[in-house]
């Protein structure tokens, strides 16, 4: 898949494409549909399908600073866009200036007269341009008289709820990582890298790897059913994950994410792995000693045993 920074920079060869546009943060059920989309009118057009997305995701430019934390990193949803087949994707710069764009110039100029543009798919509830005036019903008018396609994508239902980025955000905040997992079509992931930690786990014989993160969603505090993939290991573990700052510690620690790996032994320090979360456990909580919290999370690993992964 090509990608290209920002609409100046796509090339001759991507005019007159069938263009998805969207965040597609998480790439959940709703964007899904959009891609297939996509992909189906570029097949029948002869022609490439390419998204339109942008960075930062607008909201972290428009709400003065407060960051929303995202379900992707960058890699995750190029790696995602690559994988559901698109040809390119446009990555474009959003800022101050680019929100001034009005909603028509966004249409006439970006889309028709620069991407010359061949289909254009979006939600229902797509809105684009200054302050968000335009809307389907807008880029319907526009579009029909230039004789350009467009199809809209009715939102996606899971459990009556609209599937959205929003609602997943939520959920993985509130620990409720299944209902995530149906909206996203396969559990929330965390990728990164194993860090040293205290190396009190060893000594309480339950060896912990500490994840070091560029994810900025994380789970609510607590202990999860995870699966486990490892760099260069084609198995797949079962693992127990306790996301906190380990109160029966009490040492003020930051928040650490800490899997112990189970039916596994070996040193993977500077390794890369991936947590998909299946399931919340339990709270985190403080035991009156090592002993006790030792007894709990053998407990726990025998949960953890019992589930699909
Ligand atoms: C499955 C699991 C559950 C855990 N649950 C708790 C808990 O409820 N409370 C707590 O204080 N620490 C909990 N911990 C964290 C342990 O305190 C931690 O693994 C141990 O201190 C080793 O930490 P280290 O990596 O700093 O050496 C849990 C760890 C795991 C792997
Ligand atoms: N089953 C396992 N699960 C997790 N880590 C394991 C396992 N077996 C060996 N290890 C190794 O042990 C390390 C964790 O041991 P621990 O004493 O908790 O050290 P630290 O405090 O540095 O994380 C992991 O980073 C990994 O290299």
């Amino acid at each position: 898949m090509d990608v290209f920074k920002g609409y100046k920079n796509v090339p001759k060869e991507f005019m007159g494409s069938c263009v998805a546009i969207g965040n597609f943060d998480g790439m959940h059920l709703g964007h899904q549909e959009l891609l297939k989309v996509a992909k189906k009118n570029a097949k029948k057009l002869v022609t490439h399908s390419l998204v339109y997305t942008f960075e930062p995701h607008p909201s972290q430019v428009l709400s003065g600073g407060k960051k929303l934390p995202l379900i992707f990193t960058k890699e995750q949803k190029i790696q995602s866009l690559e994988n559901y087949g698109m040809s390119g994707a446009v990555f474009e710069p959003f800022n101050n200036d680019f929100a001034k764009i009005s909603a028509e110039d966004f249409v006439n100029e970006i889309l028709i007269n620069s991407l010359k543009v061949a289909a254009i798919v979006v939600g229902e509830n797509f809105t684009f341009g200054y302050k968000a005036k335009g809307n389907v019903k807008l880029l319907k008018q526009i579009l029909a008289k230039k004789g350009v396609l467009l199809n809209i994508v009715s939102p996606i239902l899971v459990s009556s709820s609209v599937c959205s980025s929003t609602f997943i955000r939520k959920f993985i905040l509130q620990g409720e990582v299944e209902k995530a997992s149906k909206m996203l079509s396969q559990p929330y992931l965390l990728a990164g890298v194993v860090v040293k930690g205290h190396g009190r786990g060893k000594k309480l014989n339950i060896p912990s790897a500490n994840l070091k993160t560029n994810n900025e969603l994380v789970p609510k505090n607590g202990v999860y059913a995870t699966r486990v993939e490892i760099e260069n290991d084609n198995k797949k573990y079962l693992g127990a994950t306790n996301i906190g700052f380990k109160p029966t510690f009490n040492n003020n620690e930051e928040l650490s994410i800490e899997t112990h790996i189970l039916d596994f032994a070996a040193n993977i320090y500077g390794k890369k792995i991936k947590l998909s979360f299946l399931k919340k456990i339990r709270d985190e909580k403080r035991f009156s000693s090592s002993a006790e919290l030792v007894k709990q999370i053998n407990k726990d690993i025998l949960t953890i045993k019992k589930v699909n992964y």
